[in-house]
């Protein structure tokens, strides 16, 4: 995957957003305080937002171009979206939900299957609950599911374990390190937690007011006092 992010800029309340690069990691992470655009600039790659200026491309396809006027509709990106609300529909069952983004695509690689992807996240127990009846973290696991159903070239998350207390994050990191691992979608992950970006990522960008401040290699960036407990539980396969 290769996502090229060249000269986009898009006018904000205090600051433009401006952003020039190429990211071809497994998961890229976007660090930076509140209010420094990550929310905009996931937006901007869903196709929610249309740039001032420049293009997006993902992997050859211009998603996104203001000189030659391209612009693909969000729904045809093939670009998973999980937004910080799971954006879930409440009325309908997990099932439901899960098969809403499965009935809208065509082609789908193996192990991209309703049972491969119940099974890895640990939802089966709640296939006919209601969204209204589930946890916080339960919530996150159905979006997450539902994003990967549809089969996307590429996952954007934005802070999916922000509104989790520190128990609840713990328990859902290895679940994010399956999906890393088993599953060859890229992912951008949008955070505030440098122990997420260290225990996950492959390449972290720090945003400050709109600008990429910081680049790099998650450990070169952020000090690692001890080995994160996360990687260590995903080692020992444990998922609970
Ligand atoms: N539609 C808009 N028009 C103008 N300004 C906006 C718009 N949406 C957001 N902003 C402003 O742009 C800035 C960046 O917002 P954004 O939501 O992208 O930040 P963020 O880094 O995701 O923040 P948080 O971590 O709090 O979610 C903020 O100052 C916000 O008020």
């Amino acid at each position: 995957m290769s996502l090229v992010l060249k000269n986009l800029r898009l006018p904000l309340a205090h600051f433009t957003l401006e952003i020039d690069a190429t990211l071809s990691s497994r998961v890229t992470a976007i660090f930076g305080p509140s209010g420094s655009g990550k929310t905009s600039l996931l937006e901007l790659i869903a196709g929610l937002r249309r740039p001032a200026s420049g293009s997006i491309e993902l992997s050859g396809t211009v998603l996104t171009d203001r000189a030659t006027h391209q612009f693909i509709a969000p729904q045809h990106r093939a670009i998973g979206y999980v937004p910080q609300d799971g954006a879930l529909f409440p009325h309908l069952s997990v099932r439901k939900n899960l098969l809403y983004g499965f009935s809208t695509t065509h082609e789908r690689p193996a192990g991209l299957s309703l049972d491969h992807i119940v099974e890895v996240l640990e939802i089966s127990p709640l296939l006919d609950r209601s969204i209204a009846t589930l946890s916080g973290g339960e919530k996150q696991r159905v979006a997450l599911g539902r994003a990967l159903l549809a089969a996307p070239k590429l996952l954007l998350l934005d802070e999916p374990l922000a509104s989790l207390d520190v128990a609840l994050k713990e328990r859902l990191i290895p679940y994010l390190l399956r999906i890393r691992d088993e599953f060859t979608i890229p992912m951008i992950y949008v955070t505030h937690s440098p122990d997420e970006v260290v225990a996950l990522c492959d390449d972290a960008l720090i945003l400050l007011s709109g600008k990429i401040e910081k680049r790099g290699r998650p450990a070169d960036l952020f000090e690692v006092s001890e080995t994160p407990r996360y990687r260590l539980r995903e080692q020992k396969g444990r998922a609970e």
